[in-house]
């Protein structure tokens, strides 16, 4: 279980102002934080921080008080993203995309192999594991990325805007979900525009004006 901290945080793209300053942030395991804001809010801006994909300019990122300084060592400290471009490859399987994620994370063959089943059918891809990423629907390609992330099986799940092509079905779908992930100890943080997603999570973190606020703590 790993609790991930953002303290004092101000985070820039390149030389740009800062999106977001002065962030203080705890995501605990065990629970769900939802991450709002209108489109340009800093919601990206923010899970690619927690993601060690944007060191904050000032302040820390920290996963069990360990400074995260990198996508790598992120990786390592199983910090898990599924981002909002889903980030798959498109000549590759649904199944490929995630036995070679599994794998690259240490997983044997037989664990991805297994693993890759396990996650995509609660999302309803059984029957397309073995089509390319191209040949899917938005909506597919994006509960393929869920279910990669969800085959990694870290110990913080970052899930940036993974309902935004979905129906009121999957989306509730995935919802649950990411409770069950919750309930065995992943700290969730769940990045949406979505009012009622962000209902079904424990906390919300609000982002407007370049800081973040809390909307229920
Ligand atoms: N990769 C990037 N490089 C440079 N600037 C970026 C990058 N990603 C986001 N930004 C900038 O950061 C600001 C916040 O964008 P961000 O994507 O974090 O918002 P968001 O709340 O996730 O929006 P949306 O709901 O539309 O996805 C914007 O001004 C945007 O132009």
């Amino acid at each position: 279980m790993t609790t991930l901290d953002v303290e004092e945080a101000d985070i820039a793209w390149g030389d740009d102002a800062p999106v977001l300053r002065g962030v203080t942030v705890q995501a605990n395991p065990g629970e769900i934080l939802a991450v709002t804001g209108t489109s340009g809010a800093g919601k990206t801006t923010l899970l690619s921080a927690m993601a060690g994909l944007l060191p904050p300019v000032t302040g820390l990122v920290l996963a069990d008080g360990e400074k995260v300084t990198d996508r790598d060592q992120a990786v390592k400290l199983g910090i898990v993203l599924i981002p909002q471009d889903n980030g798959l490859a498109a000549i590759l399987t649904a199944a490929e995309n995630i036995s070679v994620a599994v794998i690259a994370t240490g997983g044997t063959a037989a664990e991805a192999r297994r693993r890759t089943a396990e996650s995509l059918e609660p999302l309803g891809l059984s029957a397309q594991a073995n089509q390319l990423i191209e040949e899917l629907s938005g909506g597919q390609q994006q509960r393929t990325a869920i279910a990669r992330g969800l085959a990694l099986r870290g110990d913080v799940l970052l899930a940036d805007e993974i309902t935004s092509e979905l129906d009121a079905a999957n989306r509730q779908r995935v919802i649950e979900l990411l409770k069950a992930e919750a309930a065995r100890g992943v700290a969730v943080v769940f990045a949406t525009h979505d009012p009622e997603a962000a209902a079904a999570c424990d906390r919300e973190l609000h982002l407007a004006d370049g800081e973040a606020v809390w909307a229920r703590p």
